[in-house]
């Protein structure tokens, strides 16, 4: 039976802004307040979705949430019409009014931890859509984003959902981010890699000191039980603290795995030997690439700004991999030099392709960021939402659709424009009809 892995992008929302929410990502610190594009980054993101599809990868597409969030303002106590809602929030507590309006559910990578069939105890795949508990403004996407894979996912008898982890810091749980799988074909078992950065119930172990650790061991541990994944094929490593305070906020940041290739920085694990040797006895007598990059090539801070592990490793059609990279690292003399130097050594990545995710990145998102990864076989695939893959009519849909209900700019204050929530609830209104999600959004529920 054939196996793939699916990448499902996030779809950039109409209301996507830099407000510099995210403490210790030091992109979104640095572009607070500049004014951003929604229907360029929104394109962006297509164009980039359509280049995988045609390079013969199948594609899918993940919804934007619903913002302004309304229902969590409400929650806050403001209240009167939605008009008037926003209004309030914005005069009185213009921080968490723009916590409320992020576009953040574009970075799908923290969606949610999904584990592939042939590594599950029932045989089906998994879902838990990650809790995101560390930072407010991502905190309010776990439900819709359930919704939304339940609409995608929806065949009870391939697909198992959870809910999300309690909603605490001691579970802090950020997803496919800091989970990775290696195996030597998709569709068998694999090692599951779950990085975590603090333990939230052992003070005693390192943990950083300046920036927040967002995934507990814990929560990752909640997570594997959840999937009914075998012990004997789940490694949990530790990050390094230490690049955690240096901007290192998510584990792709640092490193990322497809198949038999696991690529990483010489920093980026506290234990590296002993993590890569449970690795490498629990993935058994295969064929297994480490590629490690060394501090003296790609320094940690030029790994953060070129984002060259927040790429995607794929697999082509051919059997071949290639790296999916944002121009940033084509730009950075280090980092160029190395990707020269990466395709030309015996590893099975082949290629780079460059892509511009300027709007994104300026986040603190690369290409990584923006996919969820999916591995399924040919039956699961044919099971799920197709009208959500990507293909020429639904990337010049989708287009059109961007075109006709998205703003060239947007300005922080803009934001509390009342028909702004129109714009976008009218748009995301007819998304759902385009991919055939039924309800999934408070608006269209409540
Ligand atoms: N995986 C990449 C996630 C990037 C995301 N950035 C943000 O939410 C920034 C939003 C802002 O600053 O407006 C985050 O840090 O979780």
């Amino acid at each position: 039976m054939k196996q793939f892995e699916v990448n499902f992008d996030g779809l950039v929302g109409p209301t996507h802004n830099y407000a510099g929410l995210s403490y210790g990502n030091v992109a979104s610190l640095n572009n607070a307040s500049a004014s951003s594009s929604p229907k360029q980054a929104a394109k962006q993101g297509l164009k980039k979705m359509k280049a995988l599809a045609d390079l013969g990868m199948i594609q899918g597409v993940l919804a934007p949430q619903e913002r302004p969030d309304v229902y969590a303002l409400r929650r806050l106590g403001f209240s009167g019409s939605d008009s008037e809602v926003l209004n309030k929030a914005a005069k009185q507590a213009p921080a968490i009014f723009q916590a409320c309006c992020s576009a953040s559910s574009m970075w799908t990578a923290n969606a949610a931890t999904v584990s592939p069939s042939a590594d599950t105890q029932d045989g089906k795949v998994h879902f838990t859509p990650a809790n995101l508990t560390n930072k407010f403004h991502r905190s309010l996407e776990p439900q819709v984003t359930g919704n939304i894979l339940k609409a995608i996912f929806k065949d009870q008898k391939h697909f198992a959902h959870h809910q999300h982890l309690p909603d605490n810091e001691h579970f802090g749980d950020e997803g496919a981010a800091n989970h990775t799988r290696l195996c030597s074909a998709y569709g068998e078992a694999g090692v599951e890699i779950f990085v975590y950065g603090r333990h939230a119930f052992d003070n005693s172990k390192p943990a950083p000191t300046k920036f927040p650790a967002r995934q507990t061991f814990e929560a990752s541990q909640a997570v594997a039980r959840l999937h009914g994944l075998n012990d004997d094929k789940v490694v949990y490593i530790l990050q390094n603290p230490q690049v955690i305070d240096q901007g290192v906020f998510h584990n792709d940041v640092i490193s990322v795995g497809n198949q038999n290739v696991l690529f990483y920085h010489d920093q980026a694990f506290h234990q590296t030997e002993q993590a890569l040797s449970e690795i490498k006895r629990k993935f058994g007598d295969k064929e297994l690439h480490f590629i490690r990059v060394d501090s003296q090539d790609v320094s940690v801070q030029d790994a953060i700004k070129s984002y060259l592990f927040n790429t995607q490793i794929i697999t082509l059609p051919n059997g071949n991999m290639a790296i999916i990279a944002p121009s940033e690292c084509e730009e950075n003399p280090a980092v160029a030099a190395y990707l020269k130097k990466l395709v030309s050594l015996n590893t099975p990545i082949k290629e780079v392709k460059f892509f511009d995710v300027k709007q994104s990145m300026r986040n603190g998102g690369g290409p990584a960021c923006l996919r969820l990864r999916v591995a399924m076989t040919e039956q699961e695939c044919a099971a799920i939402n197709q009208s959500t893959l990507m293909n020429d009519a639904l990337f010049e849909r989708l287009n059109n659709w961007v075109d006709t209900h998205y703003r060239d700019q947007l300005l922080i204050d803009d934001l509390r424009d009342p028909q702004l929530l129109l714009e976008s609830r009218t748009a995301l209104d007819e998304l759902t009809q385009l991919l055939k999600l039924g309800s999934v959004y408070p608006f269209q529920l409540i």
